[in-house]
């Protein structure tokens, strides 16, 4: 879990990229509806034709039979063809295809049976199409009308030719579709751009509120949680390259005396004097500064040894002292101390056996008693301990 919010901190899209690639999903999934639409609607042509029309011709039966082998072995390579190219080629370019082959062979074939077998279910069918290719396509404009275009056409020809209905009437309810395919498209369309805002917000919301849950409101510093993730991965990365690592834990006192006596507001602000006194303390950007308790901090110190951190520690008393003095002086009788145990990591250590190292390398700082504070930077050494 603690990895997987790492990355998901990491992976911060923008907007528009996640609703293109929402949008490349919803056309896959409308390829597969519109492709099983047409197998649907063929077969229930085909039992049609074949056996519950009697005016149905063999003409017409073999003019439909070779034109469905036509039109599947055509739509069956453009599948394939889609499954190998990249998937924003295919979104855009086999959505096209694939919409004006569907619709473009609806077209023909429906004006065909008409002709030869007065087919009139073809009307029926041909309105399903046109409806479920405005649910398929809708996320994709020009793959929406090059399916249903060619239908209304065919609608409008065959109508007109052959003079079924009324010419006004029949130009009319080609209208009236093609108004109500262009309304609904829209409606669909704005519901989709809606709630997928609304998700990715939900989502760039969430990465927020992960991110917030590892660092401290106070000092912006990085807190004990994400302390031990990073504990972790620096263990890990040591083991595996064989380096050094070294743990400080840096206890600040009077903090909490502060508090009580200037208040939580002024505590805050001598807080992120501390915070800032650690920062300039550490040069290289792997060293890893976190707040693990009210007035004690952490440092990770990578491809550092003891010795090295005992520099580093010395460095931070220097800066925190420089930064913080003056304030702490003009409150309070007790001066300022920084109080620093180095752990050493060694192979055999573990998260839970460096914490516990740490837990006793504070337990050797006397906190509480004020009388011995001052600074001090002392190497922990687990086997004297014992
Ligand atoms: N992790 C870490 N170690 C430091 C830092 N500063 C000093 N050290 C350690 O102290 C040793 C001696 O430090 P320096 O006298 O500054 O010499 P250096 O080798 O030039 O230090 P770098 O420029 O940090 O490599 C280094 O080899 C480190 O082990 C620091 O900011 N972070």
């Amino acid at each position: 879990m603690s990895q997987g919010m790492i990355r998901q901190i990491e992976l911060r899209n923008d907007g528009q990229h996640y609703f293109e690639q929402q949008q490349f999903q919803r056309q896959e999934q409308g390829w597969k509806l519109i492709i099983g639409t047409s197998v649907l609607l063929l077969t229930l042509v085909a039992v049609e034709l074949f056996w519950f029309v009697p005016t149905a011709t063999s003409s017409s039966k073999s003019t439909f039979s070779g034109f469905v082998a036509i039109f599947g072995a055509i739509a069956s390579v453009l599948w394939l063809v889609a499954q190998a190219v990249p998937f924003k080629v295919r979104w855009q370019s086999v959505s096209v295809a694939l919409a004006c082959l569907l619709g473009g062979g609806w077209a023909l074939l429906f004006p065909l049976l008409i002709h030869q077998s007065h087919f009139l279910s073809a009307y029926a069918y041909s309105d399903l199409f046109l409806f479920l290719s405005v649910i398929a396509f809708f996320s994709y404009r020009p793959a929406l009308y090059l399916a249903v275009v060619p239908i209304l056409c065919s609608l409008l020809v065959t109508d007109t030719y052959f003079g079924y209905v009324d010419n006004a009437i029949t130009f009319l309810s080609i209208g009236s579709r093609f108004i109500i395919i262009i309304v609904v498209r829209e409606c669909l369309y704005h519901w989709f751009h809606a709630s997928v805002w609304h998700e990715f917000e939900e989502q760039r919301l969430r990465q927020e509120l992960a991110s917030v849950a590892l660092i401290d409101p106070v000092t912006g510093l990085q807190n004990d949680k994400h302390f031990e993730l990073m504990l972790d991965r620096e263990i890990m990365a040591a083991r595996r390259h064989n380096s050094d690592l070294t743990v400080m834990m840096i206890n600040i006192e009077p903090l909490r005396l502060y508090a009580m006596t200037c208040g939580h507001q002024a505590s805050d602000y001598l807080l992120k004097r501390v915070t800032k006194g650690l920062r300039r303390g550490v040069y290289r950007p792997r060293d890893f500064i976190a707040r693990t308790g009210s007035s004690e901090f952490a440092l990770l110190l990578p491809d550092t040894d003891a010795s090295g951190a005992e520099i580093v520690a010395e460095r931070m008393q220097r800066h925190v002292h420089r930064c913080c003095d003056m304030l702490v002086k003009g409150e309070l009788e007790q001066p300022m101390a920084v109080m620093i145990s180095i752990v050493e990591w060694a192979p055999n250590m573990n998260v839970r056996t460096i914490r516990r190292h740490m837990r006793d390398a504070r337990s050797q700082l006397n906190l509480d008693e004020p009388q011995k504070w001052a600074d001090s930077v002392s190497c922990y050494d687990p086997v004297k301990y014992h």
